[in-house]
């Protein structure tokens, strides 16, 4: 990225007490909702239909009004900022994506920059450095129309068009829920290697608690009229979820969850060498180790540093204890780093 376009990180979200009731309601859709979002953080929303999530995101670039509260920018009181300023802020992914199917690709992409008065070139250089950073060819792409594109490229051109102000907050509803699952699968880990580069501050509502622990730095789990029951890391809320309803939002499979989440690398490995069937890379899950012991029928696997080289082997009692070295036999637990 040239430096002019240096990504602005992002910026501290803080809501505090905020209120929500609809026109004609006495129940609130959201009560009291009161959250400190820190510079850069990915925070996922999940909860049933209807408990407040698009309600509670869609008050922080004011799509809705609260009803009482106050929800701060770095500092800044939202309804003090003017739309441009908060467009300029804030960029919106949807999950009907929202591409004006009478313009093309690089037109939708430019439908802020243009608000905000920016020149041709100024633009176009942003469209062409925007389609490469969501992987798609500015040659091929650019003066295509939506309709062109398949469900995930359009997807993609939807998070270029929220990031082509540079904003430092995204909000994002459900963006990926309309792909298939592969295609979302891919969407996610693209998604992710870019929020490595840009670290935005995001909001990312998703009904789907795999996609939540796959994605978030925390998340919020939200009951009716969006009461935060447990608000914490993915690992944290898959070990020690708060309560019965947390519990409910895990569902089964607890272990394998945050199996997925644990680099191979955090394993006390056994020795290289010996006889093994299957390789695994040190950076890849504890969950992808666990698979690759299932298809090797058992044996032991080795696991390959970024380089190839073996550096040890990993079986399922060692993934055992990463687990659970505290219920598990001192000489296992010893081994394993924390
Ligand atoms: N414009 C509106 N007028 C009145 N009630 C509304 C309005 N929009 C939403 N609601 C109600 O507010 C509550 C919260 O809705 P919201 O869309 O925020 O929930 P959600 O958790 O995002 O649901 P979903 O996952 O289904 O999108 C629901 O009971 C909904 O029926």
């Amino acid at each position: 990225m040239s430096e002019s376009t240096t990504p602005a990180a992002g910026a501290r979200i803080v809501l505090k007490d905020v209120t929500k009731t609809y026109p004609g309601q006495v129940i609130p859709a959201v009560e009291s909702f009161s959250m400190d979002i820190a510079p850069g953080e990915l925070i996922m929303f999940v909860g049933p239909s209807g408990c407040g999530k698009t309600t509670t995101m869609k008050m922080i670039n004011r799509i809705i009004e609260p009803s009482s509260g106050s929800i701060t920018i770095d500092g800044e009181d939202v309804l003090s900022l003017n739309p441009n300023e908060l467009r300029r802020r804030i960029g919106y992914v949807i999950q009907q994506i929202g591409l004006f199917p009478h313009m093309t690709i690089a037109e939708n992409i430019s439908v802020v920059p243009k608000l905000l008065g920016w020149d041709k070139k100024r633009t176009r250089d942003r469209v062409e450095e925007l389609l490469a950073v969501v992987e798609l060819d500015p040659k091929t792409f650019a003066s295509r129309y939506p309709r062109q594109l398949s469900g995930g490229q359009q997807q993609r051109v939807g998070v270029a068009r929220a990031l082509a102000a540079d904003p430092p907050v995204m909000l994002m509803d459900e963006p990926f829920g309309a792909t298939d699952p592969i295609t979302r699968e891919k969407l996610q880990s693209e998604f992710l290697r870019l929020q490595e580069k840009l670290s935005k501050t995001i909001v990312f509502v998703t009904h789907d608690f795999d996609e939540a622990v796959r994605l978030g730095d925390r998340i919020a789990v939200l009951s009716e009229r969006s009461q935060i029951e447990q608000f914490d890391t993915p690992a944290n809320i898959l070990a020690n979820p708060a309560n019965d309803y947390v519990s409910q939002f895990v569902g089964h499979g607890a272990a394998l969850k945050r199996l997925g989440l644990i680099p191979v690398g955090h394993a006390a490995l056994g020795p290289a060498g010996g006889q093994t069937a299957m390789t695994i890379g040190v950076d890849d899950s504890l969950r992808d180790a666990l698979d690759a012991l299932v298809l090797s029928g058992g044996l032991p696997v080795s696991v390959l540093d970024r380089n190839g080289s073996s550096v040890g082997t990993i079986d399922i009692e060692r993934i055992s204890a990463v687990l659970g070295a505290e219920i598990l036999p001192p000489a296992l637990a010893g081994g394993v780093r924390p």
